[in-house]
């Protein structure tokens, strides 16, 4: 029996935290054409959620081409909730934009009504969560607040303190992925996973392992409290995802 969340989020009828771990396939495309292509693919594969990381888009920094962009996949996504993520640069985003250049894309992402949830760092400046928040608020949607090492993991201490940060800085769903070095590193995510979840935050939670040594967290991490895996549709966002057929066998395996 996985590990529920105290606080359940239903985004569109899909319950974070709840008693399902969720599979969220992430997209990547490069232009609208193939944001369009991509997204009838991948809602064909069924997933729970889909992320759109609009920092691989050629025309990104284009606020109001995003925005009917958006619009343009809208009808094909249907009820699937949609993660906006325009990752920093700093944190494995694809390319280094301003910070008023992100703003401006992420407030005319949610004015469509389409960006249920939006994913930003917990190292961006107040002043930017800020900014971010009320512009979720106010489009009432959910917001990621999320950290990424790509070279190691930290200790768990530091995991378990990141995850209270995030919750303390306002977030919906706190979210955190780091890259193992070892088997211990992976055991290290999940620990420090389950301390959060089990005493210190009521909130779903997302955690990952990421590389090869660390696929088995995007297996089992909801054993131990994370409530989504991220996996392949079309194309890998990060190392170490798998294709989305072959996590629903394993879970299947092991429900
Ligand atoms: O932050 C995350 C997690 C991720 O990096 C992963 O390791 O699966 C994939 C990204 O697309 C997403 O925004």
């Amino acid at each position: 029996m996985r590990l529920e969340s105290k606080v359940k989020l239903n985004v569109r009828g899909k319950v974070f935290g709840g008693e399902k771990n969720l599979a969220c396939i992430p997209m990547i495309p490069a232009t609208r054409e193939a944001l369009i292509e991509e997204t009838k693919m991948v809602v064909e594969l069924k997933p729970d959620v889909i992320e759109w990381r609009v920092d691989y888009f050629e025309k990104a920094a284009d606020a109001e081409y995003v925005k009917e962009s958006l619009e343009a996949i809208a009808p094909y996504v249907e009820e699937i909730p949609v993660i906006f993520t325009f990752r920093h640069a700093c944190e494995g985003g694809a390319k280094e934009y301003p910070q008023d250049v992100r703003l401006a894309t992420i407030k005319a992402a949610l004015s469509t009504g389409h960006a249920d949830i939006v994913d930003i760092e917990a190292c961006n400046d107040k002043e930017f969560i800020e900014a971010v928040k009320a512009a979720v608020k106010e489009a009432g949607s959910r917001l990621i607040l999320s950290f990424h090492n790509f070279k190691e993991t930290p200790s768990e201490e530091f995991i378990y303190e990141k995850l209270k940060e995030e919750r303390d800085l306002g977030a919906d769903i706190p979210k955190l992925a780091v890259m193992p070095q070892n088997f211990n590193d992976v055991l290290t995510l999940m620990r420090a996973t389950y301390r959060a979840r089990t005493e210190a935050v009521d909130l779903p939670l997302i955690t990952m392992s990421m590389g090869e040594i660390g696929k088995i967290s995007r297996v089992i991490g909801d054993l131990y409290g994370s409530d989504m895996s991220f996996v392949v549709g079309k194309a890998a966002s990060a190392p170490g995802q798998i294709p989305v057929a072959v996590v629903n066998e394993l879970w299947k395996l092991l429900a």
